[in-house]
């Protein structure tokens, strides 16, 4: 059984390189499981998946940290992303919006599949586009419902899915979908919550 764990950076998995000793590398290659760091976005994460998803792995992790539009989950909690769309594909008609999977040109939303008996199941969006305005909130809440909404989740689905290699995706909330105010931000809870979960994860897997 072999594992990739996936992250946008090394900054929201920096307790795991510790604990496990790894090398300081965007791709660390160890028996049980490997990490790739692919850098922010869904482009970056694609590509860097294009790379690396062709060695025999029977799972897929997304971690990372994420925004809920949701405020009744606390900051610094973990959630499991069971559904992910990639909000802002598709067409502009006006002060309407057509999504991609509506204008033809195939699916949205990905799902995960693998299941987490443990953390809250959530639906989250993807986004090139950090939401941080309120009129653009009450719009993608109103299209899509989300709950929570990070940089890269649906292109990890997405290549997992097209590849037929299981996935789950773990996020942990560090703010509020809200108007910008950085101040807010729980990154360190919340980057410190998901290392010390995919530390547990990766013993509990993989021995
Ligand atoms: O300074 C900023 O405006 C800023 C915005 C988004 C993310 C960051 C980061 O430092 C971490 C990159 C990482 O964070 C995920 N993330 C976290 N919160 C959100 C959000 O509210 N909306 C979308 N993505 C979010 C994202 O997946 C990035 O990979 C700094």
């Amino acid at each position: 059984m072999k594992l990739l764990v996936v992250a946008a950076t090394k900054a929201e998995l920096g307790k795991v390189f510790e604990h496990f000793n790894l090398p300081d590398e965007n791709f660390v290659q160890q028996a049980k499981f490997d990490i790739l760091i692919t850098g922010v976005g869904m482009t970056a994460t694609a590509f860097a998946l294009g790379q690396h998803l062709n060695n025999g792995y029977n799972l897929v992790v997304n971690i990372g940290i994420s925004g809920s539009f949701d405020k009744n989950i606390p900051l610094g909690s973990l959630v499991n992303i069971y559904m992910d769309t990639f909000a802002e594909l598709g067409a502009e008609n006006h002060d309407e919006f057509i999504t991609i999977y509506e204008l033809g040109f195939g699916n949205n939303t990905f799902k995960a599949s693998y299941q987490l008996a443990d953390l809250p199941m959530v639906k989250g969006i993807t986004v090139n586009k950090v939401h941080g305005n309120s009129d653009s909130i009450a719009k993608i809440e109103q299209r899509f419902n989300p709950q929570t909404e990070s940089m890269e989740g649906a292109a990890v689905f997405y290549a997992c899915n097209t590849s037929n290699i299981p996935c789950l995706q773990v996020r942990s909330i560090s703010n509020y979908v809200e108007p910008r105010n950085k101040e807010n931000w729980q990154i360190g809870l919340a980057i410190k919550n998901l290392n010390n979960w995919v530390i547990d994860f990766l013993i509990n897997y993989t021995t």
